[in-house]
C-alpha cells in the first residue's frame, strides 16, 4: 500500500526500473542510480522469479536500493510470496488466467508479502494471449482494492511491443484514469529508448518505464535479446535518455508534461 506522498523531483520526468537475473547485473544497475532493481529471470516468461537466494543476496549487498522481485503469475506467486525480503519494496504479480476482478482481487489478497513490501499488481497489454482481464479491468480493480500501483507490460515476448498492442492515444487516456485515482503507472513491454521518447513526445509519459531487452547486448533477434547479457551502456543511455526527456525540447524531446500528481514519484 501507499506512504506518505513524497516531494517530485522537478528535474526527473520518469523514474526507471531495469530487470536484472543475478546480483552482478543488479551491482552495474545500482551503479548507474537506476531508480527500481527488478529481478527476474528473463529467459523463462515475462515475469518468472529468479530464484530466492538471489533476492537474499541482493537485500543484503544492496540494502539501500529500491529493490522488486517478480513472482510470476497465480501458479507460482502465492507460495513464493513469504520469501521476498523485508528489505524489498516491491513485488510484481501477473494476471494471467484471472478472468475476472473477483478471481484476480483474491490472488491479490492471498500473497502472504511482508508487510514492508509493496505489490505492485501488473495488467498484460496482451491480454488475451494470457486469457486474463484487459488493462481497463485491471486497473478498475486497482482503484477498487485501494492499491497504489499498476504495471503494464506484455505477456508475449515474441518481439511485439506494448506499443503494437495499445496505441499511444489510449495509453495517454489510461495514464490520465490512473493519475487522476493517484495511481503511479509503469509501462513496459519490449520498449526501446527509441520508442519511449517518441511516447513522451505524444503525451504518453510514465511514472516509471520498465525495461530488460533494450538494456542487454545487442547483436542478435529483439526478442532474445533480453535473455542475453546487461549491458552497462545501454543502462547508462536511458538514465541519460529519461533525463534529457525531462529537460524538454531545447534537447531534443518534446515537452514532457510534468508528472505532479501525488503518484508522482515514490510514496
Ligand atoms: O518489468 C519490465 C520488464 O522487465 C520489461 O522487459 P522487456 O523490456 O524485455 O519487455
Amino acid at each position: 500500500m501507499s506512504t506518505s506522498p513524497a516531494t517530485p523531483d522537478p528535474r526527473r520526468c520518469s523514474q526507471l526500473l531495469v530487470s536484472v537475473r543475478n546480483l552482478e547485473e543488479a551491482q552495474i544497475v545500482a551503479a548507474a542510480r537506476v531508480d527500481v532493481i527488478d529481478f527476474k529471470e528473463p529467459r523463462s516468461g515475462p515475469l518468472a522469479p529468479v530464484d530466492a537466494g538471489v533476492w537474499s543476496s541482493a537485500a543484503r549487498a544492496l540494502p539501500d536500493a529500491v529493490l522488486s522481485a517478480a513472482l510470476g503469475e497465480s501458479s507460482t506467486a502465492v507460495a513464493l510470496a513469504g520469501h521476498v525480503p523485508p528489505v524489498f519494496r516491491f513485488a510484481k504479480v501477473g494476471p494471467s488466467q484471472q478472468r475476472t476482478p473477483s478471481q484476480l482481487e483474491r490472488l491479490w489478497g492471498e500473497l502472504p508479502l511482508p508487510g514492508s513490501v509493496e505489490l505492485v499488481p501488473v495488467a498484460y497489454a496482451d491480454h488475451q494471449a494470457a486469457d486474463c482481464l484487459e488493462l481497463e479491468g485491471v486497473l478498475d480493480s486497482v482503484i477498487a482494492t485501494g492499491r497504489g500501483r499498476l504495471l503494464i507490460d506484455t505477456y508475449g515476448k515474441d518481439g511485439r511491443s506494448l506499443t503494437d498492442h495499445f496505441g499511444a492515444m489510449d495509453l495517454a487516456k489510461l495514464i490520465a484514469r490512473a493519475r487522476a485515482a493517484g495511481i503511479w503507472i509503469a509501462l513496459a513491454g519490449s520498449l526501446q529508448l527509441d520508442q519511449v521518447k517518441q511516447l513522451v513526445q505524444q503525451g504518453v509519459v510514465a511514472d516509471c518505464w520498465g525495461v530488460r531487452g533494450d538494456v542487454c547486448v545487442r547483436g542478435v533477434a529483439p526478442a532474445q535479446q533480453r535473455a542475453g547479457a546487461l549491458d552497462a551502456g545501454r543502462v547508462e543511455s536511458w538514465m541519460q535518455g529519461l533525463k534529457l526527456l525531462a529537460l524538454g525540447p531545447q534537447h531534443g524531446a518534446a515537452a514532457a508534461p510534468r508528472v505532479t500528481g501525488s503518484a508522482a514519484l515514490f510514496r
